[in-house]
Order: C-alpha cells, then structure tokens, then sequence
C-alpha cells in the first residue's frame, strides 16, 4: 500500500487523528473531553501536547494507545485503523509502574514478553542492550526499591523501548522528578530518538519541556478539549533546556496558553 503523506513535509504519516471526540458522564455532568480533534503525526516526529489541566491531553494520548475508544472519529496507525492496545504503540506513564518484586533487568525482560518471536538468549541481550542505553547497566539487578525515582523512570523508559515499539507514548514521564535528574533525562530521552528516530507523543505540564523536545508542540485549550494552536519549533539538536533559545518559543507558548485558560468556555 502506498504509505499515506503528511502535507507539511514528505515523511509518511504514522498517525492520522481523524475528528476524534470523547465525552465521559462525571457526577451526572457530561464532561467533553475531547471535541473534533483532528492530527496527523509524521513518522519519526518527536510532537508535544500541552494545555492546562483537563484539556484532554491524556484522553488523546489513551486513544492513540487503543486504550479508550473514542465516540466518534477514528485513530489510524500506519493507515489501520486502531481497536485496540497494540505493540507497535506503547505507553509510559508518570509513575513508573514497574513490578516491586523484579529486578530493573526482570523489569525490562517482562515488557519483552511483547516479544514471542525472540529466544530467550535473544531476549536477554536485548534488555542488556536497553539498560545500557539508559546509562542502568551497573544497577542491572538492583530492586525497584533501592532505585532512585530517576532511574525508575529510565527503567520504565528501557521497557518501553525494549519491544521496539514504532510509536512511544509518554504520559508526563518526567513530572515526578526533580529539575538536575529531569535535565539529564531531557538530553538522554533527545539521544535515544535521534538514534532509533521513534515517533514520540508526549504529553506535559511544562513549556519549557515541550520547547526542548517537541519538533512541534500542539497546544490544546479546554471545555471542551480542542487543538487552539501550533507552534513549530525548529531549533537546532541537541536542545539544552536552560539555553536561551528556547525562551522565546517558551514565552510565545505561554502567553497562548494563558489565553486559553482565559477563552474556554466552559460547560
Ligand atoms: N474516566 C473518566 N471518567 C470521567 N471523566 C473523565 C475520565 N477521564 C477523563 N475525564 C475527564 O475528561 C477531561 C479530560 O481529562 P484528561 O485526563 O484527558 O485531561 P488532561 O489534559 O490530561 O489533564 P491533566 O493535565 O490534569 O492530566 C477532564 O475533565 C477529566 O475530568
């Protein structure tokens, strides 16, 4: 099959957003999460979500995933349309959710269950191979309780990568931690997509985290959940999220997020 263009440049589309709404009914309120959301995500694009609490970030990124099914409109991954979770898309979450009674190793061995063509042999090499990418191969057999909530999250992030999903979701993987660890993880998470060039959505509270990873940044505006802006952002990489450059991407942004706090109309 001829694989399906993105207008703005030549690289194939990965996902295609297609009018997706999602309401949910909370304490006899309708909530409109999600209102007519149309996107399309190039392959290997690296694309931020941010908006103000409840703007339907999360509903969004639990859709591409399959794990909530929209009211209307449709999700396409790779021009098939989404039912359900697949390998190809997986999600990281906030908190780690890594299992207390494996090792970081064990950790990343189980999300290669994903993996039944691989050997066992194979299997083992690949969660070596993962750990070192995220800088843990000393801490190979530590426990989930002796890691710090850094290397919790690279951990979570080597099973995320380990079954060599094309799409990686991340649910505001670096929120928990504190600025020096995020700082790193910004310049390893940078590292690791410019090496296996993934498509990356990834959603976030910060401006400034969204200027320094996203190649654009879709900012989304609340009551209902809707795209209110894009902003493309095409500074140089590796970005440093304390250099200047990104000030003036970060304050744009900001002054439109504002707005959107101050134009929703809520419901
Ligand atoms: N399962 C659910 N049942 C009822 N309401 C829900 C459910 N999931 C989400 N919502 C509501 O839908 C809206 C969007 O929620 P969502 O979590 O997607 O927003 P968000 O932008 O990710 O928020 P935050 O930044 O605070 O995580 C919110 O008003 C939320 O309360």
């Amino acid at each position: 099959m001829e694989p399906l263009r993105t207008s703005s440049d030549n690289r194939p589309a990965k996902l295609i957003i297609e009018e997706v709404s999602k309401s949910f009914v909370a304490s006899r309120a309708v909530v409109h999460a999600l209102d007519n959301i149309s996107l399309t995500v190039p392959e290997g694009e690296f694309l931020c979500l941010i908006g103000p609490s409840g703007c339907g970030k999360s509903t969004l990124l639990d859709i591409i995933a399959g794990l909530t099914k929209p009211d209307a409109g449709r999700v396409l991954a790779d021009g098939k349309v989404v039912r359900g979770p697949g390998q190809q898309r997986l999600v990281m979450f906030q908190e780690s959710a890594l299992f207390p009674w494996l090792d970081a190793f064990g950790n990343v061995m189980f999300g290669l269950k994903l993996r039944p063509d691989l050997t066992n042999h194979e299997r083992r090499k690949i969660a070596d191979y993962y750990l070192e990418l995220v800088g843990l191969e000393k801490f190979k057999h530590a426990h989930v309780h002796e890691l710090s909530g850094g290397m919790k999250q690279r951990v979570a992030l080597a099973r995320a990568l380990a079954p060599d999903p094309q799409v990686l979701l991340m649910d505001e993987p670096f929120a928990a931690l504190d600025a020096l660890t995020r700082d790193q993880l910004y310049s390893d998470i940078q590292r690791i997509w410019m090496e296996s060039r993934k498509t990356i959505v990834f959603v976030t509270h910060n401006v400034r985290e969204a200027v320094c990873l996203g190649d654009r940044v879709i900012l989304m505006s609340p009551s209902p959940g809707r795209i209110a802006q894009v902003f493309d952002i095409p500074l140089p990489r590796p970005r440093d999220i304390n250099s200047p450059d990104l000030a003036g991407y970060a304050y744009e942004i900001a002054a439109a997020l504002k707005g959107t706090l101050e134009g929703a109309a809520y419901e």
